[in-house]
């Protein structure tokens, strides 16, 4: 009996010291903010939306530090100006952008008010953008929602269609004059493996017949690529690429509306620490996209830990991608 507890006791320990070698052995992939290259995005402006938590708020991080101006677009003004100061204290310990040697020239943050779940709250920011910003760098689709309960958007649209798909959509076309001005550009959109689970169903984009939280992210996520490639093929030829990412299983907030019983929530936290990314692993890819000369002049390609990687072929459906890109004008009210 003692030998079996031992024994017992031995194997679960062993199974802490793997984990937590596991979450100490360095990740494989690339980061770009170290060694020679922290003026990298010195001069740029870059727009993250979701900029206050999780992928967006790392992404923010790793971009300052290489010398970005940093626009959070988030939709909780509190919310958002805490994790600036928290931002401001991580990457400039001793005080501001220019003190100290640890600054490594980093830029500066400023925090807008973006909701996507409302287009006028998506006109009015951009209306801001553009009174008040001379050039755009790089635009990071960022923000989303995952696997909600059924909800509709100010203006009536399924929630996660409406945030991680419609919102973005008017956002980028509002932009894209300022992106063009500021060629070369980069647009980098941030969707999900889970894509592969979704379709696009023309007859019920709101989800109205029936409603699968699940199914409903995933095709959240595969408009996110559709969108991409089809804005690709429009902006041939202008200097401004737009590329799609997934960033792996990354331990953020997104689970937020994923009921977990109290008492196996330390199994799960556990689980998720040993297993999933970290936002700042989880970022990398988006800041590889934003910032390195390597994808300079790339567009329209799915990228995951900063390599390209294949798409199945329903996101490369070029006719499924027009007639997304043709009513998502419509529910949004771009049409020209
Ligand atoms: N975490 C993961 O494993 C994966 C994440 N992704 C994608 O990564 C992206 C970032 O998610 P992640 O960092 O994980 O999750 P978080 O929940 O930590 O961050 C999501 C961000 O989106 C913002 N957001 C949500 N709704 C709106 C809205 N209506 N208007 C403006 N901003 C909004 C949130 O704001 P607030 O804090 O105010 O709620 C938050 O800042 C998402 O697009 C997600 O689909 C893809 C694959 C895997
Ligand atoms: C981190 C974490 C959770 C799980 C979140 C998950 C599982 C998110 C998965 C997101 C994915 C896979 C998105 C893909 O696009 C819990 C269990 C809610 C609570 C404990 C902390």
């Amino acid at each position: 009996m003692a030998a079996g507890t031992a024994a017992a006791l031995l194997a679960a320990l062993g199974g802490i010291l793997w984990l937590a070698a596991r979450r100490f052995v360095g990740s494989s992939v690339q980061r770009l903010h170290q060694g020679g290259d922290s003026g990298l995005m010195r001069g740029k402006t870059v727009l993250i939306t979701g900029a206050n938590s999780g992928l967006g708020r790392a992404t923010a991080a790793e971009l300052l530090r290489l010398g970005a101006r940093v626009i959070m677009g988030c939709r909780d003004r509190e919310r958002a100006e805490e994790a600036a100061g928290q931002l401001r204290r991580e990457v400039w310990p001793t005080g501001g952008p220019d003190s100290g040697p640890t600054s490594g020239g980093a830029g500066e943050l400023v925090v807008k008010e973006l909701d996507l779940s409302s287009l006028s709250s998506v006109r009015s920011f951009c209306q801001e953008m553009l009174q008040e910003e001379p050039r755009l760098d790089v635009l990071i689709n960022n923000a989303g929602v995952f696997q909600c309960p059924y909800m509709k958007t100010e203006d009536g649209f399924e929630m996660q269609f409406g945030v991680n798909h419609l919102g973005h959509f008017l956002l980028t076309n509002l932009l894209l004059g300022l992106l063009k001005s500021s060629a070369p550009s980069r647009i980098v959109v941030v969707s999900s493996k889970l894509y592969k689970y979704g379709d696009i169903n023309f007859e019920d984009l709101n989800s109205e017949q029936s409603y699968n939280k699940s199914f409903c992210y995933s095709r959240s996520k595969l408009a996110n690529i559709l969108f991409t490639r089809e804005l690709a093929r429009r902006l041939e030829g202008t200097s401004v690429t737009v590329n799609v990412l997934h960033p792996g299983i990354v331990r953020t907030n997104l689970g937020r509306h994923i009921h977990i019983p109290l008492l196996v929530r330390p199994l799960f936290n556990l689980v998720s620490w040993a297993f999933f990314k970290t936002p700042e692993e989880g970022a990398q890819t988006a800041v590889y996209l934003a910032s390195s000369p390597e994808v300079e002049g790339v567009s329209g390609k799915y990228f995951g830990d900063c390599k390209e990687e294949e798409l199945l072929p329903k996101a490369m459906d070029e006719s499924v991608a027009r007639k997304l890109w043709d009513i998502s004008e419509v529910m949004v009210g771009i049409l020209k």
